[in-house]
């Protein structure tokens, strides 16, 4: 069964129709990204994925988001709960003005663990899972505004891991990167995909070409193609995608 299941999915910002019957599945422990041009709906699509567009005022939303079999646009399941299971990552990194520690610490804290030597543990394992720990392990206590850009964002992404969500969104991680910083994501989501399963949103046809196994083409909205991503680059089914992939707009 796929963990994530959209179904006949609709989202209007008033009366501009932003998500027209979004249909995907997505498997557990693949990355799935997500191309297209600017203002199709990639960014709304992903947010739909853990209910952060609920905050948007004027928004409807139709149709069905399954996570691990569970309806979370009909059920009690609290956004909170949803937000645990599911971790974003944003195009800025985003860290709290607070230590390297407290940033990580944080999400495990809103959920109760006070125990020391529980924090100092999940902090340790997060921070690994980030591919940071080496670099910031004895300065745990500085804040994290010192550090750089790209060690900024896999901190962030170690703060999304340290509360154990099972899926992970990434909204443009490496675009505000440098190279090497890029690179440096980009090999540690390789590493990800084996504990998580990964939704990105990236600008970067290349990019999603050497991280994902599929890859969803969006255009005003709609979801044009969705497929094995070797088939969306070499072999695409619409001719959409095809001038899209090929250079020939966006
Ligand atoms: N909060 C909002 N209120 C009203 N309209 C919005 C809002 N957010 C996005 N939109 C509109 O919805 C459409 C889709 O926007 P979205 O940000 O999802 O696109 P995108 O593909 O992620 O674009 P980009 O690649 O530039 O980030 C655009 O026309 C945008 O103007």
């Amino acid at each position: 069964m796929p963990i994530i299941e959209v179904r006949d999915l609709d989202l209007h910002y008033g009366k501009h129709h932003a998500l027209k019957k979004i249909r995907m599945d997505i498997e557990e422990r693949s990355i799935v990204a997500l191309i297209g041009p600017s203002g199709c709906g990639k960014s709304t699509y992903l947010r739909t994925l853990n209910r952060m567009n609920d905050m948007i005022a004027g928004v409807t939303i139709s149709g069905q988001v399954k996570i691990s079999g569970v309806d979370i646009y009909q059920t009690e399941i609290g956004t909170e709960l949803l937000r645990r299971n599911v971790g974003m990552v944003f195009q800025q990194p985003n860290p709290f003005p607070k230590s390297i520690y407290d940033n990580v610490a944080y999400g495990p804290r809103l959920h109760g663990i006070t125990k020391r030597s529980t924090l100092d543990e999940i902090v340790e394992t997060s921070l690994k899972k980030g591919a940071l720990w080496d670099e910031v392990k004895d300065m745990l206590k500085k804040p994290a505004y010192g550090l750089s850009g790209g060690q900024q964002q896999r901190l962030c992404i170690a703060r999304a891991l340290s509360i154990n969500p099972e899926i992970l969104l990434m909204d443009e991680p490496t675009s505000a990167l440098d190279p090497i910083s890029t690179a440096k994501i980009e090999e540690l989501l390789g590493e990800l995909q084996k504990s998580y399963t990964i939704v990105i949103v990236t600008h970067n046809m290349q990019q999603a070409a050497r991280i994902s196994q599929s890859t969803g083409f969006f255009l005003n909205g709609e979801l044009v193609e969705y497929d094995r991503t070797s088939s969306i680059y070499q072999n695409p089914v619409d001719k959409r995608t095809e001038d899209y992939i090929s250079g020939r707009f966006g």
